[in-house]
C-alpha cells in the first residue's frame, strides 16, 4: 500500500474536545466528496472545505510506500522530551513503545497523530494503525463519516456532510459544520457518539453563522460549540 500524503506537520488540535492538545497532523491526499480543484467547488457534494489537500507537496508531504516508513517519518515530528516531568513522572517512563497503548488511550504527554485530509479512511489502514500504536502513538482520526472507520481508532471525529451518505454512525465525537441546508443537528443527535459540537461553518457568512450556532446551543445543550481556534491564533 503506498500513501498519497499531502503535509504532516506538529501544531495543536484546533477543533473539537481535544483542542489544545499537541499533536502531529498528517493530511491525507484526496477526498471522495470534492476533487480539491476550484473549478469543481459549485458542483462538489461537499462545497464548503477550507483545506487544500491536493498533491503531495506540502511540508513533509510525498508518497510513502510502506506503513514503517509513513509511521518514521510522523515520530520524528513529535518532540523529544529531555525534560524531567513533574514529579518526576514521565507518563512513557519505563513502557516500551510497543506497549504504550496499554496506558490510557488518550493521557496527555502521550504522542497524538491526527490523520485527516481530505479524507482520511480512504487510505488509513491496519497496518498503518499497528505501525503507530508500536510507536507509542494514539491515534484520533477526522473523518466524513462515509466509510467504515477501522477498528484500533482512540479517538474517533465523524463530520457528517450534507447530501453525502452517513456509513459511520458511532465513535468519539460528532461535530457538524453548521449550518448545513438539509442535515440539522436533530437528526444526528440520537447517534452513538460521546461528545456533540457544532462548528461555524467558515467562509463568507462566519459571524452570522457563529451567532446561530451560540443560540443552538444554548438552546439545545447536548451541543457544544468547537470553534476552529489555530484559525484564531495563527497555527497550521
Ligand atoms: C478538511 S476536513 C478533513 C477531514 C474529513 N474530510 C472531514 O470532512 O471531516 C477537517 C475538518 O474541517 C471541517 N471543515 C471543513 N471546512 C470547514 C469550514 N469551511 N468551516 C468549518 N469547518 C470546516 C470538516 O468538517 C472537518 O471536521
Ligand atoms: N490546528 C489544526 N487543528 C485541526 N483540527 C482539524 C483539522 C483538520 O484540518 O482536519 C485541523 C487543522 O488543520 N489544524
Ligand atoms: S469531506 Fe472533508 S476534506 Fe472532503 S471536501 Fe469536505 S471538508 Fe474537505
Ligand atoms: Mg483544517
Amino acid at each position: 500500500m503506498t500513501y498519497s500524503v499531502k503535509e504532516i506537520f506538529l501544531t495543536l488540535q484546533g477543533e473539537g474536545g481535544q483542542a489544545g492538545r499537541v499533536a502531529v497532523f498528517c493530511r491525507f491526499t484526496g477526498c471522495n466528496l470534492w476533487s480539491g480543484r476550484e473549478v469543481d467547488r459549485a458542483n462538489a457534494t461537499c462545497q464548503f472545505c477550507d483545506t487544500d489537500f491536493v498533491g503531495t507537496d506540502g511540508p513533509g508531504g510525498g508518497r510513502f510506500d510502506t506503513a514503517a516508513d509513513l509511521a518514521q517519518a510522523i515520530d520524528t515530528l513529535w518532540p523529544s522530551n529531555d525534560t524531567p516531568a513533574p514529579h518526576g513522572q514521565d507518563a512513557t517512563a519505563g513502557v516500551p513503545d510497543g506497549a504504550a497503548h496499554m496506558q490510557a488511550p488518550l493521557a496527555q504527554g502521550r504522542k497524538l497523530v491526527v490523520f485527516t485530509g481530505g479524507e482520511p479512511l480512504l487510505q488509513l489502514d491496519d497496518a498503518l494503525i499497528e505501525a503507530m500504536h508500536q510507536r507509542g502513538f494514539s491515534i484520533a482520526v477526522e473523518s466524513n463519516g462515509t466509510l467504515p472507520a477501522p477498528p484500533g481508532v482512540d479517538w474517533l471525529c465523524i463530520s457528517p456532510k450534507a447530501g453525502a451518505p452517513l456509513v459511520q454512525t458511532s465513535g468519539t465525537e460528532l461535530k457538524l459544520v453548521f449550518p448545513q441546508p438539509g442535515l440539522s443537528p436533530s437528526a444526528l443527535a440520537m447517534l452513538d457518539f460521546e461528545q456533540f459540537w457544532l462548528q461555524p461553518m467558515d467562509g463568507p457568512d462566519q459571524a452570522a453563522n457563529l451567532a446561530a450556532a451560540i443560540r443552538y446551543c444554548l438552546a439545545h445543550p447536548q451541543w457544544g460549540l468547537s470553534l476552529q481556534t489555530h484559525k484564531l491564533t495563527g497555527i497550521p
